[in-house]
């Protein structure tokens, strides 16, 4: 359970008061979730999200995930809505972190995604992209590229207790992206985690996207191998190319991909392998003492990595040309 911070009665009591959402009913800590502390709100009003922002989530970025909540719900995305307190602010403070509160989303997200689960995410995630495009503020990716080599170095030398030769074929692949990354496709605001546990479905059609808190500024197609890391693999390790079609066809049925962006998509799932192979690896080896958290397994994306640094252009993902 991701807890990090507890909260006293008396603290979420006041914290509430600052909303017009009545009296705190119930609320309960919840079991998902690895990055803040969240808490299921029941009030007089109804159900609410408390999310308290932790060690990742820079106060200063809050102002440009919860703008972008407001801005893209206005176009059209379902996603939470941040709730203001009756003096209009969407930010607090609680528990000595920051905080706020934002609407219940209805849906359940997908332990085993098929076919029918990637082809509307993807289309979700262009829906999204052509949302943010006029999104006013800017946010760059704090775990791009440059990024990676600081990450490495701090786990490095630990690597090998998780699997042997982690961290040379961490390295490797580091090289590698570095020598390929491309530079100038097409930017825009990406979601940056839009993993299944992020995307809520109702009946199998996608209900509604949640968790942009790694939200930024990068390559729109960055953000496409990313999904493609997260939803188109079996739990054997091999990749399901009718997924990968799937997604790829969602996707391309709201933005069409240019060619710069399908010629750079193998490089970009090893790169977006690799940050999520970086950072689980960071994490595993450095789990904070007494907080209700199950950290997520590298190995997975280590898996993931050695089938991206075998695959050679976009067919191997089901996209055709
Ligand atoms: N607005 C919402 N409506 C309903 N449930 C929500 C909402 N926001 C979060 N949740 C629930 O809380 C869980 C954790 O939320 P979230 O993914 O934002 O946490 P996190 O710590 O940032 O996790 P992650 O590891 O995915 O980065 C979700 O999996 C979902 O079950
Ligand atoms: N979605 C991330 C966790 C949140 O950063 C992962 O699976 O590693």
């Amino acid at each position: 359970m991701a807890v990090y911070t507890e909260v006293s009665d008396e603290e979420l009591a006041a914290f509430v008061r600052s909303y017009a959402i009545g009296r705190v009913l119930a609320v309960k800590g919840i079991a998902e979730g690895v990055e803040n502390s969240n808490f299921l709100l029941h009030t007089d009003s109804g159900f609410f999200l408390l999310t308290l922002y932790e060690k990742r989530v820079a106060e200063a970025d809050l102002p440009f995930f919860l703008g972008l909540m407001e801005h893209v719900a206005a176009r059209g995305i379902t996603c939470p809505l941040p709730v203001k307190t009756v003096s209009g602010a969407t930010l607090g403070r609680l528990a000595g972190r920051p905080a706020a509160i934002v609407t219940f989303l209805d849906g359940v997200s997908v332990r085993r995604p098929a076919a029918g689960h990637c082809a509307e995410v993807g289309r979700a995630l262009a829906a999204l992209h052509r949302a943010g495009t006029d999104f006013p503020l800017r946010r760059p990716n704090a775990l791009s590229i440059t990024a990676w080599p600081p990450l490495l170095q701090a786990a490095q030398g630990r690597a090998d207790e998780v699997a042997r030769g982690l961290g040379e074929r961490a390295a490797l692949a580091l090289a590698d992206v570095q020598q390929h990354w491309p530079a100038r496709l097409p930017q825009g605001v990406v979601h940056a985690d839009l993993f299944p546990d992020n995307v809520f479905f109702i009946d199998d059609r996608l209900s509604g996207l949640i968790d942009f808190y790694f939200a930024c500024n990068d390559a729109l197609a960055y953000d496409i191998a990313i999904c493609l890391n997260a939803w188109c693999f079996e739990t054997d390790g091999s990749f399901n190319v009718t997924k990968g079609r799937a997604l790829l066809a969602g996707y391309e049925a709201v933005r069409p991909l240019s060619t710069a962006e399908v010629d750079a998509l193998p490089v970009l799932c090893r790169g977006a392998a690799l940050r999520f192979m970086l950072t689980r690896l960071v994490d595993w080896l450095n789990v904070p003492s007494g907080a209700l958290v199950k950290p997520k397994d590298p190995l997975e994306y280590d898996r993931k990595l050695a089938f991206h640094m075998g695959a050679a252009c976009a067919s191997d993902y089901g996209l055709m040309r």
